[in-house]
């Protein structure tokens, strides 16, 4: 069983990366931050605040009845909640065992999975075969968001708010005390602020194939 690791900051291009390195190598692929993404949506469809360790875990408990393709789930003021309840100790030993589970045992009997997330190399897969950790400046970060939510035609006031509430993700990630965001001592750093997908992609393939 392959496993490939690619953690990073939000936007930074962690899902593009590994949707397309799980296409070429035909493994499986989970979106780790989905899973804290539904958390955190559930919680405050529930009328729950986020950092509340009891409506966070009853939220995580029924994580496998969150449709995961729900639109919602990708909007930023989500991923705010899910870094919010990302901080909660109890809530990420709910996740770690699926997310184990599906390293080992990939669906559709893959020979390898591919999961994205922010402490993929460093906790949930430490001995995950190959680990990648990509980043971004955070204004190059902001500016493709805002391109992938307005497109060319998006007022300056929103990118002002979609750099804001990254930054405030970036520090409340990296600065957590469980599991926070940063690379695992093996991984290699890939900085995509000057390339563009498909750079990145066989930068992270040479990485790959050695
Ligand atoms: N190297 C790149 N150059 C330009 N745009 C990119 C690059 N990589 C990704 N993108 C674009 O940036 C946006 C964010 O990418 P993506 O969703 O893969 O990031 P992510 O790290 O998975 O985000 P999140 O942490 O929020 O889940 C998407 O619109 C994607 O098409
Ligand atoms: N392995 C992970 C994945 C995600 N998170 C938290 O979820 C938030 C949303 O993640 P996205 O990748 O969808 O942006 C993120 O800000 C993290 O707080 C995590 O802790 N661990």
């Amino acid at each position: 069983m392959t496993v490939i690791a690619i953690d990073g900051p939000a936007a930074s291009g962690k899902g593009t990366l590994a949707r397309k390195l799980a296409a070429h190598f035909d493994y499986a692929h989970l979106d780790t931050g989905a899973l804290y993404r539904a958390v955190g949506l559930s919680v405050l469809r529930a009328g729950g605040r986020t950092d509340n360790e009891a409506d966070a875990v009853a939220a995580a408990g029924k994580v496998a009845e969150v449709d995961l393709t729900d639109p919602e789930l990708r909007t930023e003021s989500t991923g705010a909640a899910a870094s919010k309840v990302a901080a909660i100790p109890a809530v990420r030993q709910i996740l770690l065992d699926y997310q184990r589970d599906f390293a080992a045992h990939p669906p559709g009997g893959k020979a390898g999975a591919v999961l994205d997330g922010r402490d993929i190399g460093t906790v949930i897969c430490p001995e995950a075969d190959h680990k990648i950790f990509i980043t971004a400046d955070v204004e190059t970060r902001a500016k493709r968001r805002f391109l992938e939510i307005f497109g060319e035609d998006g007022a300056p006031d929103e990118y002002e708010i979609i750099l804001a509430e990254l930054r405030e993700r970036d520090e409340r990630d990296m600065n957590r005390s469980a599991a926070p965001l940063k690379p695992a001592e093996d991984a290699h750093l890939l900085d995509t602020t000057n390339s563009d997908i498909e750079a990145v992609f066989q930068k992270a393939l040479s990485l790959i194939n050695g």
